[in-house]
């Protein structure tokens, strides 16, 4: 499989290249040539896999041949070895065909540990064949950075710089990060928002020289091989409910848009999927421009569901550029835009196609835990704020069709986020005890001001890529 960039100026690369790249030279996000298809029967197939099986064979299409598929086999038992759920993403009924797809029994307790342990050993494998180190830089609302952390830890190829904004993660997404001890993992309380830290990300990503020098790679879902190893669950949970024969709807709680672009690949080779349900918080660029045709960020606001604290969604641009027809040169029109006014319009066609797949839902503070209580009340069941716009969104879609069965994805365990749950069922979520245990370690993050250069030189005088 060949990858070329959104903006259509950079170099066609494999996947090995597209992996350790993250953006591409032109600012642009890499996007396989074309979508894999995998045939109703191979997806029937899938029903009663192990999870590490139905991931190397969804996966293997996209890769080249350094990893041959007991390679990737190797990669993916590895990767789902330590979940603390046999069946990795289970799926749980809480009401009339409505599902929770629980994405949080990996090491950090949210759904980013799905694709971030697979990354973490192919992306190590592919340095280690060509004997090269690499800095990892990775912007986090919260979830990323400490699934990044873990992942890559004690690597001796990797250090891992992580900018999170200060004071707006929850008290144990920080602990997550700050309290690993390991030399080669380096965090930084930004003064700035999610979105000042990914802005910064990919300015340095187009410095030539800074990324050279230091070997920089990403790990966000930047990264095409994190969207690609989230379309898995799509697969398994869809055929648990009866796909290829039925058709099933995701509701999404989203942010930088990695994880629904998941669900929009894995319709694309060849899942049935009704509806995408676009599900954010008070930070509604998303559900405001399905709605209007119009992408125009306005500051992020702080909520209780603080990854989705997000206005400029990084995977957009894939969508966009898919649904104007793969035309590099739109893109790059609307990218302008958005540097010089601060908004684009979405080209009619376009969003036409877009509206075909998507429909988007903001959920509010008090609704996200009105949800909260509800669940738990009707169903006995504790969902975590993320999650719970997701499920809100999907009770909308149920009302309008009851009939074809909601996903919602279960992006965290409520334990990441005690206070928003104790305010909505008046109890405490506890933390699994061997992760409770680690949060009490000393701290250790630099805060940094939202200013590249301070960022860059912190970077390059500690990794070691930078002293080769
Ligand atoms: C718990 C949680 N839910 C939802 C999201 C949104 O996912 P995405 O950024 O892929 O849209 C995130 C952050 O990515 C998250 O950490
Ligand atoms: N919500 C994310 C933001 C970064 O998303 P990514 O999927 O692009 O890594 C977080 O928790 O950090």
């Amino acid at each position: 499989m060949r990858y070329l960039s959104t903006r259509g100026e950079a170099a066609q690369l494999g996947f090995d290249e597209v992996l350790l790249a993250g953006l591409a030279a032109d600012g642009g996000l890499y996007a396989p040539l074309a979508y894999p298809h995998i045939a109703p029967s191979d997806i029937a197939a899938l029903a009663g896999l192990p999870y590490a099986e139905a991931a190397a064979r969804l996966i293997a299409p996209y890769l080249s041949d350094s990893f041959p598929l007991e390679i990737l086999r190797e990669e993916t038992e590895a990767a789902y070895a330590a979940f603390r759920h046999r069946a990795i993403a289970p799926l749980v009924q809480i009401a009339d065909n409505l599902f929770v797809l629980e994405l949080f029994h990996g090491p950090t307790l949210a759904f980013k540990d799905l694709a971030m342990q697979l990354l973490g050993r192919m992306m190590n494998h592919v340095l280690e064949k060509r004997n090269l180190r690499a800095t990892i830089v990775g912007a986090t609302s919260g979830d990323t950075g400490a699934a990044a952390i873990e992942a890559f830890k004690g690597l001796d190829r990797v250090d891992v710089f992580i900018l999170f904004p200060h004071g707006r993660v929850s008290d144990v997404q920080r602990r997550q990060m700050t309290t690993v001890a390991d030399e080669n993992v380096h965090t930084i309380a930004l003064q700035g928002s999610f979105d000042d830290a990914q802005a910064i990300l990919k300015r340095l990503f187009r410095a030539a020289d800074f990324r050279s020098r230091v070997g920089l790679a990403g790990v966000n879902s930047i990264n095409w091989a994190r969207v690609v190893a989230q379309t898995v669950y799509y697969f398994t949970s869809a055929v648990a409910l009866g796909a290829p024969h039925r058709h099933i709807s995701f509701a999404v709680p989203t942010g930088n848009f990695g994880d629904v672009l998941a669900g929009y690949v894995a319709k694309h080779m060849g899942l049935p999927v009704e509806r995408l349900i676009v599900a954010t918080n008070a930070n509604d660029i998303l559900a405001r421009a399905l709605a209007s045709g119009r992408y125009e960020p306005r500051g992020v606001t702080p909520t209780q569901s603080p990854s989705m604290d997000i206005q400029l969604s990084s995977n957009f641009e894939r969508l966009l550029f898919d649904a104007c027809a793969r035309d590099p040169a739109v893109v790059r029109a609307a990218f302008a835009s958005l540097d010089q006014s601060g908004a684009f319009e979405i080209p009619a066609p376009a969003l036409a196609a877009i509206r075909a797949e998507f429909e988007g839902q903001a959920v509010g503070e008090a609704e996200t835990t009105e949800e909260i209580a509800r669940t738990y009340r009707e169903a006995g069941y504790v969902l975590d704020p993320h999650t719970a716009t997701g499920v809100r969104a999907a009770r909308g879609r149920l009302a309008r069709d009851p009939a074809t069965p909601v996903v919602a994805l279960s992006t965290a365990h409520p334990a990441k986020f005690p206070d928003a749950i104790e305010r909505a069922i008046g109890l405490r979520a506890k933390l699994p005890e061997n992760i409770a245990a680690q949060l009490d370690a000393p701290e250790r993050f630099t805060i940094l001001e939202n200013n590249d250069a301070q960022i860059a030189a912190f970077i390059a005088e500690r990794a070691r890529a930078a002293r080769n």
